[in-house]
């Protein structure tokens, strides 16, 4: 029944006419990518996907879902946000809800699983949890800890309004200007108060942090893909904790947008951002094959928990994607330490290469969509798909706290355009099967067994 439910939902369906977009997004990288796709774009609301920004999500689908006021979107129709993003994408409620998901994991017993919830530096909401954080500072004062904190801005990005601190004075400094900023009706805003994580890895003295790309499909069942390429992204100055230079954020702030800044920062001479695949392949030379292989199994779990954490509260509308640009860090120790993720992760490229790695992102997510799209009729979706693997699917083979069961391909070779080909061939073949009407209810999962076959170019093109 169910199998002739998908061929027939397959026939009706039409995969090869022209998809078309909506966007608020032109004069962007993504506006290019999807006029490059051949898809067409309407200004009226029969599109097959829309490529918004968070502002039109929040306007157009509400929280409190379709039924109040919201837009009414048709079955095949795909969104890049979900609603609630933010429960995820604002750092105070992405920590919110990881401590939450510990504290449920320590209630059940499963101790082992709440460990490996370890990869967020302890943070406090400011000024809400001011005197919890003011408490902890005087015990830690008291054991004879050195304590530098950072103090971030709930919803800017950039590095904006971001400084560091690590006395006492300095935060009840702040809490009285935000008092009386709050008094005057001037503009003010929640912080987090994180500890700063004074140990950082470090390649020729600088502080890096990384940029992953993670796709999300679905959070019930928790459906995710991770992309293979990313970045790192250096400070231009030395690393140091001397507390002369707290305040130097070319030292302590790795954002590009920063770096970019430093007057003795020079593009042409000095590349600020390394490819991840460069980054695996230093720590493989500098702690050999098998540390690094763990170091990125590790960050894939992280990426897995983060989501998890979220999975009962993100509102799991079934036209939602969202691809999430993840910053983590590194301490000297080689754990990996969650530092926020972003929505809306930036898409402007500085160089040729940050061009043709953006490009290639969002066009594989494109098929990403594209292929789920056409393909779920048959129930089944390609582990792989160009950069993209399959890291989590609850519904399929890659079951949930299996860890060990997917390793990480990150920072792997990524023949995109050659994989991509593969599966182009093997959906035109299966396609001209079934609509030829060649291929019968019943032998139709022989045909679309996609996954055999990618699963095995999986595992040839990876170095690992
Ligand atoms: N807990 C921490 N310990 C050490 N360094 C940190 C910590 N939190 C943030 N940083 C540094 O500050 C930078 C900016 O932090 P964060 O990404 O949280 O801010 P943002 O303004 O939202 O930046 P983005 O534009 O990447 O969204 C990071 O790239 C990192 O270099």
């Amino acid at each position: 029944m169910e199998r002739e439910k998908r061929y027939l939902a397959y026939k009706s369906y039409n995969p090869s006419r022209v998809i078309r977009f909506g966007t608020t997004m032109h004069n962007c990288l993504a506006f290019n990518v999807l006029k490059s796709r051949q898809w067409q774009e309407t200004q009226m609301d029969d599109w097959d996907i829309f490529y918004a920004d968070t502002g039109w999500i929040h306007e157009n689908l509400p929280y409190s879902g379709f039924a109040s006021g919201g837009l009414r979107l048709n079955e095949w129709q795909k969104v890049n946000h979900f609603p609630n993003h933010v429960e995820l994408t604002r750092k105070d409620l992405m920590v919110k809800n990881l401590k939450r998901m510990k504290k449920n994991l320590e209630k059940e017993g499963r101790l082992e699983d709440a460990k490996e919830l370890d990869f967020f530096p302890q943070t406090y909401h400011m000024p809400s949890e001011a005197s919890l954080f003011i408490r902890k500072f005087k015990e830690l004062r008291q054991n004879g800890e050195n304590q530098t904190w950072i103090m971030k801005p709930i919803g800017r990005a950039q590095g904006k309004g971001i400084f560091l601190v690590n006395k006492l004075s300095q935060i009840e400094a702040w809490l009285k200007e935000r008092g009386s900023q709050k008094a005057e009706n001037c503009c003010y805003e929640d912080y987090v108060c994180q500890r700063y994580i004074s140990d950082p890895m470090l390649i020729c003295g600088r502080k890096f942090d990384l940029r992953i790309y993670a796709l999300c499909l679905s959070y019930v069942p928790l459906k995710v893909y991770l992309y293979r390429d990313g970045f790192a992204r250096f400070s231009n100055t030395r690393f140091s904790m001397n507390k002369d230079d707290l305040s130097n954020n070319y030292i302590h702030l790795t954002n590009h947008s920063i770096q970019k800044q430093d007057a003795s920062y020079n593009s042409k001479v000095t590349d600020l951002k390394w490819p991840i695949g460069s980054l695996r392949k230093h720590m493989s030379a500098t702690y050999g094959p098998d540390v690094a292989n763990k170091v990125f199994d590790d960050l894939q779990q992280l990426i897995i928990n983060s989501l998890l954490s979220v999975q009962k509260v993100i509102i799991n509308d079934r036209h939602c994607f969202e691809l999430y640009g993840y910053d983590v860090m590194f301490s000297e120790d080689l754990k990996p330490w969650l530092i926020e993720v972003n929505a809306s992760p930036s898409m402007s490229a500085d160089t040729d290469s940050d061009r043709k790695l953006k490009m290639g992102l969002l066009d594989d997510m494109l098929s990403v969509i594209d292929i789920e799209q056409k393909w779920s009729c048959f129930g089944k979706t390609p582990p792989r798909v160009g950069g993209f693997d399959v890291i989590y699917d609850e519904n399929g083979p890659t079951k949930p706290h299996s860890n060990s069961s997917i390793h990480s391909f990150l920072g792997c070779a990524n023949d995109r355009e050659r994989q991509l080909m593969q599966l182009q061939k093997e959906w035109e073949s299966c396609n001209a099967k079934v609509m030829s009407g060649a291929v019968s209810q019943e032998n139709l999962d022989h045909y679309v067994n996609v996954s055999k076959t990618t699963s095995k170019s999986l595992h040839s093109s990876a170095f690992r």
